[in-house]
C-alpha cells in the first residue's frame, strides 16, 4: 500500500529541509519507497510565469497575452529564468548536478521563448489569431515551473542514493495530448512504487487541458487523480505549516492552534478565500473514493496534521478557524430601474465571469447589487465601463475592501454574530457589510484594505484565543 503526497510551492523552497524531514530523514532501504510525491514550482515562481494568483500583477503569460509590448513578455521570462537559476545554484552550488540542472531549464526556457516569438510572428498577419493559442502557452508556460522543481529534486534524491525516478507529466516532447486519466495511467503503467520513489509534476499535460478546467491550484488535481487511480492507502498534502486557526504570519505562530480535524464543507470556504486547503474540485474523488486527506506541516513530519473528512462535525459549536481575503473590488450598482428586474442578476455575473474576475460574494438590496470580486484593477475598471453601457441608469462605485470570515463546522454558538462585530468594533474597526448565511457554516466581514490584517487579528484574539483549545482543536 502506498500515500500519494503533495508538496506546495512555499514548502518547496525550503528543500534542503525537506529532504531530512519527509523526503529522506532517518528512513533507509524499503522505508523510502511505496510514496509518490507531486511536487509544485517553487513559491512564486508560477506568479512569475503566469500572473499573481492574489494580486493579478502580470507575469510572462499576461504580458504576452495583452500583447501591449513586443519585447516586455521576453523581458519578464528572462527574470523568471534568472530565477531558477538562482534556485539551482542555492540547491547544487558548484557541481556537476547543477549544470545538469541548468541544462535542462535552459533548454525548456529556450524552447518555449522560440514557440512564444514564432508565434507573435505568425499572429501578424490577420489570419492567425493569438487568442487561439493563449491557452497552450499558458500550459507550456505553467508545466515549466513543475518541471523545473521536480527535476531538481530527482537530482538531488539520486545523489543521497534513493532511486527517484522524474514522471514528467508536463507533456514535453509528447506528440499527441491523452485523455486526463489515461496519461496518468499510462505514465505510471512501468513504475514500481515499491523500489522507486516517482517524482511527479504537478502539472499534467492532457486532453482537457488542466488548465482550462481547473486553473491555479491545478497540482492538486494532478495529486487528487493519482491518488484515485493508483488506489493510494491516504493522500497527503504537506505545506509549510500546520492547518491552523488563523495565517501565523498575521496573528502570530504562538497564538495559533493547530487544527486536528474538519470537514470539507469548511476546506471549500477557505477555498472560496484563496487559502486552499484543497482545491475543491480535487476533494471531490478522494470523497468518491473513500481516501483519507490529511494536511501535515511538511517541517513537523512527526505531527498527525489535520484530516479532513466529508462528515466530521465539531461536538461542541465553536469558531474554527478565521481566513481572509484582502485586495478585493467592492463593484457597488445602484439602479432604481431594478427594483422586480431579474436581468440584473443574470447578466452581471455573466459580464464578471467573462472579464474573469472571480466573485468571491455578493449582496443586494431593493435597488442596488454589490458583488465583492478578485481580479485585476483593469479588468475591473473594465467592467465598471461595460455594466455602465449595459445599463445605461446604473451607478457604478468601486471599493477597495477586504473580507475576513469566521469558520467553522459547528458555528452555532449563541451570540456569536455580536460578539464578532463588538470585537470589531472594539478595535476601532468599521464594517462595511456583514454576511452570515442559514447553513451557519462561515460568517464574513467587508472590511476597508487597510483594516484586513488588524480585523484578522481583533477576530482571533476574541473568537479563538479566548477559548481553551490547546495546542490542537480535536487531535486526529
Ligand atoms: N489558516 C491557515 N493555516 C496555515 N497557513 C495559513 C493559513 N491561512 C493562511 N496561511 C498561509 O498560507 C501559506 C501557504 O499558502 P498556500 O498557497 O496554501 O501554500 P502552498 O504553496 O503550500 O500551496 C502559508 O505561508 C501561511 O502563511
Ligand atoms: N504552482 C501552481 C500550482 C499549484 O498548485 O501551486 P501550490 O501547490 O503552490 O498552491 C500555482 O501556483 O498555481
Amino acid at each position: 500500500m502506498h500515500t500519494v503526497e503533495k508538496i506546495g510551492g512555499t514548502s518547496m523552497s525550503r528543500f534542503s529541509e525537506l529532504m531530512d524531514t519527509i523526503l529522506i530523514g532517518d528512513r533507509k532501504g524499503d522505508d523510502l519507497y511505496n510514496r509518490i510525491f507531486v511536487v509544485s514550482a517553487y513559491g512564486g515562481i508560477t506568479n512569475l510565469l503566469l500572473e499573481h494568483k492574489k494580486t493579478g500583477e502580470p507575469g510572462v503569460y499576461a504580458r504576452f497575452a495583452n500583447a501591449e509590448n513586443e519585447s516586455a513578455w521576453s523581458e519578464a521570462l528572462t527574470e523568471v529564468r534568472i530565477k531558477m537559476l538562482d534556485i539551482n545554484r542555492e540547491l547544487f552550488g558548484d557541481t556537476t548536478e547543477r549544470e545538469e540542472a541548468d541544462a535542462f531549464i535552459n533548454k525548456r526556457i529556450a524552447d518555449v521563448e522560440a514557440i512564444m516569438s514564432n508565434l507573435q510572428a505568425l499572429c501578424s498577419y490577420g489570419h492567425f489569431q493569438l487568442d487561439d493559442h493563449l491557452m497552450k502557452v499558458r500550459e507550456m508556460l505553467a508545466g515549466i515551473g513543475e518541471a523545473h522543481s521536480a527535476n531538481n529534486s530527482v537530482i538531488a534524491l539520486r545523489k543521497q542514493g534513493v532511486n527517484a525516478r522524474l514522471l514528467d507529466l508536463s507533456g514535453w516532447d509528447q506528440e499527441e495530448p491523452l485523455p486526463f486519466e489515461e496519461m496518468i495511467e499510462s505514465s505510471f503503467a512501468d513504475v514500481d512504487v515499491s523500489k522507486e520513489m516517482p517524482i511527479v509534476t504537478g502539472y499534467t499535460h492532457c486532453k482537457e487541458g488542466l488548465m482550462k478546467t481547473f486553473d491555479r491550484g491545478y497540482s492538486e488535481m494532478t495529486f487528487s487523480k493519482i491518488a484515485t487511480k493508483t488506489g493510494a492507502n491516504e493522500a497527503i498534502i504537506h505545506k509549510e505549516f500546520h492547518l491552523s486557526t488563523a495565517d501565523p504570519g498575521i496573528v502570530g505562530l504562538e497564538n495559533v492552534v493547530t487544527i486536528g480535524r474538519t470537514n470539507y464543507d469548511v476546506a471549500d470556504q477557505l477555498s472560496n478565500l484563496g487559502m486552499e486547503a484543497i482545491h475543491p474540485k480535487a476533494a471531490k474523488g478522494l470523497r468518491q473514493q473513500e481516501i483519507e486527506l490529511r494536511i501535515k506541516n511538511a517541517f513537523e513530519p512527526d505531527h498527525a496534521g489535520t484530516v479532513i473528512s466529508t462528515d466530521y462535525c465539531s461536538e461542541k459549536p465553536c469558531v474554527e478557524i478565521i481566513a481572509g481575503r484582502p485586495n478585493l473590488f467592492a463593484l457597488e450598482i445602484f439602479d432604481q430601474e431594478m427594483l422586480g428586474e431579474a436581468r440584473y442578476d443574470i447578466e452581471l455575473p455573466r459580464l464578471l465571469n467573462e472579464l474573469r474576475l472571480y466573485v468571491v460574494n455578493r449582496d443586494s438590496d431593493a435597488n442596488s447589487i454589490t458583488y465583492f470580486v478578485a481580479g485585476t484593477r483593469k479588468m475591473v475598471t473594465r467592467a465598471v465601463r461595460l455594466i455602465g453601457q449595459k445599463f445605461e441608469s446604473a451607478e457604478v462605485e468601486l471599493h477597495k475592501v477586504a473580507i475576513v470570515s469566521a469558520i467553522g463546522s459547528n458555528l452555532k454558538v449563541p451570540g456569536i454574530l455580536a460578539r464578532t462585530v463588538s470585537s470589531l468594533a472594539d478595535a476601532g474597526i468599521s464594517v462595511q457589510a456583514l454576511h452570515q448565511s442559514m447553513r451557519q457554516v462561515e460568517m464574513q466581514c467587508i472590511v476597508n484594505q487597510d483594516d484586513y490584517e488588524s480585523a484578522v487579528r481583533a477576530l482571533h484574539h476574541a473568537l479563538i484565543e479566548q477559548e481553551d483549545h490547546g495546542d490542537v482543536i480535536c487531535a486526529a
